[in-house]
Order: C-alpha cells, then structure tokens, then sequence
C-alpha cells in the first residue's frame, strides 16, 4: 500500500469569539495517500482556505494534528517550519502572488535560491521546470507582460521548481476562461504522473474536481469523500 503523504487528524478552527464566533473546523480528519490526486470542494465561506492553509502550515489549528510524511509538522519549531515549506511543499494561490518586478526566470528561482542553490543551479532548475509548462518562450518576460493562464503556469512552475512531493492549490482555475482552466487542469495531471506528486486541489471548478482520484467535502466543519457520481450535497435540488 502507498505510504501516506498528509494525516490531519481532528482539526479544530474556531475564528472570533461572542457573536463573530465561526467554527470553521470542528474535528476533520482525513488520509491521504503518497502520489494521491484529491480535491476539496464545498459551499462558498466553509473553511476551505482555512483548511488548505493549514495543511500547508501557513496557519495553525486549534487543535489537532497534521503529519506529512509521519512528521507532525504543529511540532517543529519555526525554523525548521520555514524549511520544510520551502522544500517538501508547493503552493499554488487563486492569485497566484507572483513578484511583478522580476520575470518569470527569476520568480521561478526565487524558492531554489532560497533553498540556498547557487544562481546556475537555480535556474537550471527553473528552466527545466519552465519547458515542462511550456513556458520557455517567456523565460525573461516580466508578470504583467504574461497572459492570466501563462502567470498561473509560472506559479505552477516556482511552486514546483524544488519537486516537492506534495503541491497544494487553491482554486487554481478560478481567474481563467474555460479554454485556460482546462489546459492548467491537464498540467497538473501531467505533473501528477511525471513527479508522482501529492496533489491537494481546493476547487469550484467540477472539471478540476472530477479529475482528481477522490474528492473530499468540506461541511460543517468536517470533511466527508464524496462520491464523484452522484451531485454534491450543496448542489442537490431543493425539495420544495
Ligand atoms: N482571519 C479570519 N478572521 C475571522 N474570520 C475568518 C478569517 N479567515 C476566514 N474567516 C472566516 O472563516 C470562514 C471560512 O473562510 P475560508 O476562506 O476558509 O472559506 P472558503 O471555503 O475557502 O470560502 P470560498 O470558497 O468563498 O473561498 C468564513 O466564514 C470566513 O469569513
């Protein structure tokens, strides 16, 4: 059986206190698998960047554990935090936050060269990881000269450029037309099979969700695996 790549066991998140009290997480727990394709989907405001972040360890539950790899990461102290962030994970934002001075050559270093890779090395990588998304026309194009999917690729590409074993995205598709989400959705198949890496997608877009190997919903603060056949519990009709 495939080791597993992220544990999230009984998470608790509460944001607020008296009436702007919202418990946004109340006890999700979830496996999932080393190479394993997973989105999250669930109603608009229930947590599910919340979620992601702290898979990601950009936040804190308030209680509960995530391990990735067996690592409890809540255990680690800042430092070896920010390490691990840098190394064994990639991240892919709705915007993608790219540094709008700097082209897309030197965005894509930017995480090897923190990583402490020499500049030659930094962008052998980067340019190796750019011709993967088919971006090496527009090595030395700055952010705002790139087109919405082509910037969406350059994030895909820096979130990738270390091979993280797992890549964590939220709403990657959510800015681009239809055409754009749909060439993004294939890239990030391709890299699933090519890198066998851990994908964790938060997702609207039922194309990107169908896709992946199971599909988590997010409800109540708790995470139940939706069956991809059937329409999602939010979607459903109503009765009246
Ligand atoms: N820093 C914060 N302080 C207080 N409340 C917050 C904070 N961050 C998020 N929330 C609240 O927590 C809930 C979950 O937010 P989150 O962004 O995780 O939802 P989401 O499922 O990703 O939403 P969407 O699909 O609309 O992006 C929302 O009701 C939001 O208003």
């Amino acid at each position: 059986m495939a080791k597993t790549a992220i544990e999230a066991k009984n998470l608790i998140k509460v944001y607020g206190s008296g009436p702007q009290r919202v418990e946004v997480l109340q006890g999700a727990s979830f496996k999932i698998a080393a190479g394993e394709k997973v989105a999250i989907v669930g109603a608009s405001g229930v947590g599910k960047t919340t979620l992601l972040h702290i898979l990601g360890t950009l936040d804190r539950p308030d209680q509960g554990q995530v391990f990735h790899f067996g690592v409890d990461v809540f255990s680690l102290s800042d430092r070896e935090l920010s390490r691990f962030r840098n190394q064994k994970l990639g991240f892919v934002f709705q915007f993608h936050h790219l540094l709008p001075e700097f082209n897309t050559l030197e965005n894509t270093m930017l995480p090897a060269l923190i990583a402490g890779k020499s500049v030659k090395e930094a962008r052998k990588m980067a340019e190796e990881i750019l011709e993967r998304v088919g971006l090496s026309h527009r090595l030395n194009h700055r952010i705002g000269e790139l087109s919405g999917g082509e910037r969406q690729r350059v994030a895909i590409a820096r979130a990738l450029v270390l091979n993280p074993p797992v890549l964590l995205a939220d709403e990657p598709t959510g800015n681009l037309d239809v055409k754009t989400a749909q060439e993004i959705v294939k890239l990030f198949l391709r890299i699933n099979q090519t890198y066998a890496t851990t994908l964790v997608v938060v997702t609207h877009n039922p194309e990107l969700a169908t896709q992946m190997d199971r599909v988590f919903g997010l409800s109540a603060g708790k995470i139940i695996e939706l069956s991809k056949d059937e329409p999602w519990p939010w979607n459903k009709p109503s009765k009246e």
